[in-house]
C-alpha cells in the first residue's frame, strides 16, 4: 500500500530521513513513536507528497505522492496535530469537503455528535476561532466521513478531553476495519490495544519495527 524504499530527506546538511525503508499494508494499524525531532512528521509530510524526497522514493498505490498528489490525497484521511488557521466557516469547510472528497455533511454531524460535538450551533462560525479540541474533533470526523483507506492521525487526541479521546478510540475501533492506520503518538499506552505494528524512530532512522 505504502512502499518507502531508501528514502533520505536533508535540509541543507541535515538528514532528517536516513536511508528509511518501509511497507505499510493494508490492514496494519500502526504506531510511529520517537523523540522529538526523530523525523516523524519530516516522514509523514513526505508520504502526504509536501516534500520531494532527496534520494530514494516512495509510492502510494504505485503513484508518486509529489507528482501525483491529487490521486494520492484521495487515498489518505489525514488529521493533523496542529489544525490549520482554516479562514473558512464550519459550513464552507464541510461543503468544501463535499465537493473536493465526496464527504457527506449529514455523516459529519453524526461523528461529531459521536465526538460529544453538537455542530449544528457552530456551523456559522470561522473554523479558527473554535476551540482547539473542537477543531480537532471537527478535522478527525471529515477525515473519517472520507471514507479513506489510509488514515494518518498525528498526536490526534493531543487537545481532547478524556472523554473525547475515549470516543476517538470508540469511533476508530468502528472504521478501523481494512484500513491502514498511522499514529503518530507518544502515548503508546492509549493505543496500545488497537495497533498491531509498533515503529520507533529516532535521528531521522527506524531503530525499531515490530509486528504482533
Ligand atoms: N522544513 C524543515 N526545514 C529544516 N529542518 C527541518 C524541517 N522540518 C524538519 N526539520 C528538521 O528535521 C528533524 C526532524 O524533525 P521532525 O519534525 O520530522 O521530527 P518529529 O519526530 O516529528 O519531532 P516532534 O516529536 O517534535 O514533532 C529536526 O531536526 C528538524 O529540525
Amino acid at each position: 500500500m505504502i512502499k518507502i524504499e531508501n528514502l533520505t530527506k536533508k535540509f541543507l546538511e541535515q538528514k532528517s530521513l536516513n536511508n528509511i525503508s518501509l511497507e505499510l499494508e493494508l490492514g496494519e494499524k500502526i504506531i510511529i513513536m520517537g523523540q522529538n525531532g526523530a523525523g516523524k512528521t519530516t516522514l509523514i509530510r513526505t508520504i502526504l507528497g509536501q516534500y520531494l524526497p532527496t534520494t530514494g522514493n516512495i509510492r502510494i498505490e504505485g503513484k508518486d505522492p509529489f507528482n501525483d498528489r491529487i490521486n494520492t490525497l484521495s487515498l489518505i484521511g489525514f488529521v493533523p496535530q496542529l489544525p490549520p488557521p482554516i479562514k473558512l466557516t464550519v459550513e464552507e469547510l464541510i461543503y468544501y469537503a463535499n465537493k473536493s472528497s465526496n464527504v457527506e455533511k449529514k455523516l459529519v454531524l453524526e461523528l461529531c455528535k459521536e465526538l460529544e460535538l453538537d455542530l449544528d450551533s457552530h456551523l456559522n462560525k470561522v473554523f479558527f476561532k473554535l476551540s482547539g479540541g473542537m477543531k480537532q474533533k471537527l478535522l478527525i470526523a471529515i477525515a473519517i466521513a472520507k471514507n479513506p483507506k489510509i488514515f494518518i492521525f498525528d498526536e490526534p487526541t493531543a487537545n481532547l478531553d478524556p472523554k473525547g479521546r475515549n470516543r476517538f478510540y470508540e469511533l476508530i475501533k468502528k472504521y478501523n476495519e481494512n484500513k491502514l492506520m498511522i499514529f503518530i503518538s507518544h502515548r503508546i499506552d492509549e493505543v496500545s490495544h488497537i495497533v498491531n505494528r509498533k515503529i520507533e524512530m529516532d535521528l531521522g532512522k527506524v531503530v525499531y519495527d515490530e509486528k504482533n
